[in-house]
Formats: C-alpha cells, structure tokens, sequence
C-alpha cells in the first residue's frame, strides 16, 4: 500500500519542502499523491491562507512567487492534517512543536514514522532534548532527522542544495526518505548521526547572531571566518560533551559545516543581527525580527537563551566562550566587540 505523507508546518522552509515532496509523491508508487500540510490560519487580506493555498497553489505570506504542487492540500487543524499518516513531516518553528505534538498525541497511528526538519533545542525545566527525541518520546514513534545547507528560498528556486538526513536504520529508513526528499537540485545523503545532526542544525543559528554582530560591526571576512571556527569547535564540544554517540564526520556534512557557512551568510539570523548592530535606536533582537520578517521565526535568540541557561545549569559556561558571549550580547546588553574577546587566545585590553 502507498504510504501517505503529512506535512505539520507551512512556513519558509515548510512550503519550500513541500515543493519537493509534492513533487516525488506526485504519480509515485511507494507514496500517496495528496500531502496534507497543516498551516496556521491566519488571515491574508481578507481571505484564509488555506483557501489562498488552496487556490492559487501558493502560500503568499511565507514563500511568495513560487508555485507549490497542487497536490499539496492545505488544512487549517493539525489533527486533520496528521490523522492516517504514515510518515509525518515535522518542519516548524522549534518553540510550536511541544504544543503541537501534545494536539498530534491521540491521532497518530502506530507504525507511523516521522522525520523533524526542525533547528533547535527543547530546553524545559532541567533536561535538554533533542527534537527528534521529544518526538519519539510524545508520539511514541521512530524519528529522523534532515538537515543541511538550505536557504530555503534558494531551494524553493531549485539552486543546487545539499541535505543530510540521519536515521536508525539507514538500510530500511534510508531509502524512503530519499525518496521523498531527494531531487535533482536537492541531493540528499543518509548518515546514522540523528544528535550530531540535530545539535548542528541548533547551535549554527546561535553562532549565526556572531556572525551577524561582526557584519554590523563592519569587521571584515577574516573575524567572521574566526567566529566560524569557533563556533564549529563549540558545536562539536556541545554535541560530544551532552550527546552519546556524536561523530567527529557529521560536522563536514551539509547539517555542519556547510549550513554553518550558509547560515552565517545569508540567512535570517545572521541578517537581524547585523541590523541590530547598525540600528541607532536599540531596538530587541525580538522587535527586529517582528520588523523584518514579516511572521517568519528567528531560531537562533531562543537557541541561544536555552543553550546558555543548560549549560549554567551544567555549570559549563567557561567551555563555550563564544556562545556564552552571543548570548550576553542579544540579552545582558554586552558590548557587541565583546565577541573579539572571547575570541583571543591571550587576554589583551583594549
Ligand atoms: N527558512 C529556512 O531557510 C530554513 C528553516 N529551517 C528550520 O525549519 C523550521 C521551520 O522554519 P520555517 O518553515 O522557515 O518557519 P518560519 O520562520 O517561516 O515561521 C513561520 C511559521 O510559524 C507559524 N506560526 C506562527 N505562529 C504560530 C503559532 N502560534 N503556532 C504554530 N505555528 C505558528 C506560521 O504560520 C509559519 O508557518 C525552523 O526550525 C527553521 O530553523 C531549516 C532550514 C531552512
Ligand atoms: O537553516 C537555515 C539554512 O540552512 C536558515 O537559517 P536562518 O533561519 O538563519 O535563515
């Protein structure tokens, strides 16, 4: 029997995904044709966004100007949208997806597989999880994970893209989600590392804000390429230090060092951060990114709060300098050139 797919999020990179998987389970004969994709109602210029989705095969707040397949139906109640999958495909912002899987709880059958598309931590009260792991755990069914370089407007173009997604079981697992998500400018690679996956995709967008400050600073390539190297060697300390069985190889895959790359490029958390540098009137992190993401969500500020108040708990804030600085930056008010600092290997006053 056809597997039948389910999409829990339909925002920048929910809908970008959502031209893919439309795509290879369109006329497929291991997937059903029609993905439901929950989508958060919301009200565009009089009308719903489901209708408008609907209609127009196009979800115009989040990803205007690209045509999503028609196969993909938009539905407002998540319950609707996840009831009789058989492979769910999480991909929203990290601080909805508790609530959501509470809702999801009673719906979703046993046998159901499901893949988090999501970057970010879930730091409530004490433990630190992973979301493929709040998943499993909520749900109580096998998670994977994706993740890679993906800007996802560049995907949604079709720009050439590397992805990575880690599963239990590569052999069985391994080749249905590549052919879910593999396309000829999406090229997908399977690895076994689901944690080291899922801390990369995290803590990049944490070092992303760095990367972002030093924009705004007007300090050239040569600091950024600093914050970068740091931060890979913080990122991987992190995983190594708080997760079992985290390899050294999964930081050169796409979900590490290239999304590093990406992210601290073009992406939205190292964009807002730059301006929250430059901006003369001290605005938050939080009214920037009301301001110049029209509803989209930063991940890196709420990453960086959650990372920092774990590893206080862990009393660990000496090991990871650099996350430690990014987070005073956006939150105590620090100097933003206290970056540098934490970046010298010898105290130094300037
Ligand atoms: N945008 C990108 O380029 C990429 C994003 N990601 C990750 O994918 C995940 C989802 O990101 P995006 O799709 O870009 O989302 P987004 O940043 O576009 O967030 C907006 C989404 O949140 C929904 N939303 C707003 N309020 C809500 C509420 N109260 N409850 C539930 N949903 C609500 C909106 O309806 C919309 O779908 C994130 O973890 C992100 O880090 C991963 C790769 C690329
Ligand atoms: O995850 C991303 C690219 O891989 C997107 O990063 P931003 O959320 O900073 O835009």
């Amino acid at each position: 029997m056809e597997s039948r797919v389910a999409i829990i999020g339909s925002g920048n990179w929910g809908s970008a995904i959502s031209k893919i998987v439309g795509s290879n389970t369109k006329d497929s004969d291991v997937f059903e044709s029609t993905v439901k994709m929950w989508v958060y109602e919301e009200i565009i210029d009089g009308k719903k966004l489901t209708d408008i989705i609907n209609e127009q095969h196009e979800n115009t707040k989040y990803l205007p100007n690209h045509k999503l397949p028609d196969n993909i139906v938009a539905i407002p109640d998540c319950v609707e949208a996840a009831k009789g999958a058989d492979i769910l495909v999480f991909v929203l912002p990290h601080q909805f997806v508790y609530r959501i899987c509470e809702e999801l709880k009673p719906v979703v059958r046993r046998g159901c597989h499901a893949i988090s598309l999501i970057k970010g931590v879930d730091f409530r009260g004490k433990e630190l999880s992973l979301f493929s792991e709040e998943i499993e755990r909520i749900l109580g069914i096998p998670c994977a994970a994706l993740s890679g370089a993906n800007i996802a407007i560049e995907v949604a173009d079709e720009q050439f893209s590397e992805a990575t997604i880690a599963c239990r079981r590569i052999q069985e697992e391994g080749p249905i989600f590549q052919a879910l998500f593999h396309a000829p400018y999406f090229d997908v690679r399977v690895i076994g590392d689901i944690s080291g996956l899922q801390v990369c995709g995290a803590l990049k967008n944490v070092i992303a804000l760095g990367a972002g400050f030093v924009d705004g600073l007007g300090l050239g390539d040569n600091t950024k390429a600093a914050v970068l190297r740091q931060g890979l060697l913080e990122m991987r300390l992190f995983g190594k230090t708080f997760f079992g069985g985290v390899h050294t190889e999964t930081f050169f895959e796409s979900c590490g060092v290239a999304d590093l790359i990406t992210t601290c490029s073009g992406g939205r958390n190292a964009r807002v951060a730059r301006t929250f540098i430059q901006t003369s009137d001290s605005k938050t992190m939080d009214e920037l990114e009301r301001e110049l993401l029209n509803g989209q969500k930063l991940q890196g500020t709420t990453t960086a709060k959650e990372v920092y108040q774990f590893l206080q708990l862990q009393k660990k804030l000496d090991r990871f300098p650099l996350l430690v600085a990014i987070y005073r930056i956006v939150y105590e008010v620090a100097p933003p050139r206290s970056i540098i600092n934490c970046l010298r290997t010898r105290q130094t006053f300037d």
